[in-house]
């Protein structure tokens, strides 16, 4: 039997089994069953079609966002409006069969903007290109789901589907738990479990042969959460649902769905809300620019480096050339992570970098 039907025959099951106390742990060892299935057949060793590799794209610029959704509902519409990059656009299915990428401008920033193919359902289990599709989504820092506002809301669930069966977990963080192969097991926990309890955790441990380790769990998780961080390779990314094309529904319906949570409304067609829609890719992308600065000249603004929220002068240092962090002997900085703004402050490499700081670098 293949992977993909094991997958199916565990899904019936546990569709068929009745949540309670009493199957309570039986389910939590199908789920992680589950996961490893899912696991193997993103590996690229699976017979079971391509490697789950994405498109070989090179990443550029400060940050990846990419564009997944059903055939049509306007990626590729979407790309050629903020990037310099046309897309071919067309009222049927599939017109994008590859990855393309546009370089979308902001604030000083180089945001690539992935425009891909459609997926369908069954995308991650190796359905058509769904599956480079989703891998590819993985690589993102800010995923947006893009959705015909005109289609039911079914298509927003099976695209969540599709992007969890390949370990991308959508708006959350990583659940707090530690986790460390031991000689001897422990189990602690500082919250109360609420969602799942110790003798289903056990269970999934003894199930994958972990019977001597430490789990500290800080957090009221559920089963699905632990085995997340115990397979250990799940992507946490920012995502804002984009339903487009709402020149063709009613104000009514577009006032419902721009109140729900990261949700935006926006139309292609007629230029509708785009701005919008970039100010908050920036927002989720949590960026923050830096200005440097020589000594004795004016602070470079024309060219400030763009790194993710809660960088370090480190991370400064490695993005403008990798001999940096090395010799790096102090950095002196202004602005508002500096307590003595607006004199410089001697800040060593793991000081964190704050919004529109100024830094000068100092080496042996
Ligand atoms: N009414 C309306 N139509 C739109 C809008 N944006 C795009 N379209 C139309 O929707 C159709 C599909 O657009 P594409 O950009 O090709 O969609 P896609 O998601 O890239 O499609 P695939 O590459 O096939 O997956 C085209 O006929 C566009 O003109 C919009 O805001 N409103
Ligand atoms: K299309
Ligand atoms: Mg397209």
């Amino acid at each position: 039997m293949g992977v993909v039907e094991k997958i199916k025959e565990i899904e019936e099951e546990m569709a068929r089994t009745q949540k309670n106390k009493a199957t309570e742990y039986h389910l939590g060892l199908l789920k992680a069953k589950l996961a490893r299935y899912r696991q193997q057949l993103l590996e690229p060793a699976s017979k079971s079609g391509p490697a789950g590799t994405g498109f070989d794209v090179q990443k550029s610029g400060d940050a990846r966002v990419a564009l997944i959704g059903f055939p049509s509902v306007g990626k590729s519409t979407l790309l050629s409006k903020l990037t310099h990059t046309q897309s071919e656009a067309a009222a049927y299915e599939f017109t994008t069969l590859t990855a393309i990428p546009g370089v979308l401008e902001y604030k000083g920033a180089r945001i690539q903007l992935l425009d891909l193919p459609g997926i369908v359902e069954g995308a991650s289990q190796g359905r058509g290109r769904g599956r480079q599709v989703v891998s590819t989504a993985k690589t993102a820092d800010v995923i947006l789901i893009m959705l015909d506002a005109t289609k039911s809301d079914e298509q927003r669930r099976l695209l969540e589907y599709e992007l969890d069966a390949v370990g991308i977990r959508l708006n959350k963080s990583k659940p707090d738990v530690v986790f460390k192969k031991r000689t001897t097991g422990g189990f602690n926990t500082t919250v109360k479990l609420t969602k799942t309890d110790e003798k289903t955790i056990r269970t999934i441990l003894a199930g994958y042969k972990l019977h001597n380790c430490d789990v500290m769990i800080r957090e009221d998780i559920t089963t699905d959460e632990f085995i997340d961080v115990l397979i250990g390779n799940r992507k946490y990314i920012p995502c804002i649902y984009v339903y487009n094309k709402i020149d063709s529904i009613s104000l009514e319906q577009v006032d419902k769905i721009a109140r729900s949570s990261k949700s935006l409304v926006i139309s292609c067609e007629m230029d509708l809300n785009l701005d919008y829609l970039v100010a908050r890719i920036w927002e989720e992308l949590s960026m923050v620019k830096i200005y440097t600065k020589k000594r004795g000249a004016h602070p470079d603004l024309d060219d400030p480096v763009c790194l993710r929220k809660g960088s370090t002068i480190e991370t400064v240092c490695d993005s403008i050339h990798r001999s940096l962090a090395p010799n790096f002997r102090y950095a002196l900085i202004w602005g508002k992570s500096s307590k003595f703004s607006p004199h410089a402050q001697k800040v060593s490499l793991s000081h964190a970098v704050q919004d529109e700081d100024v830094v000068s670098i100092f080496t042996k």
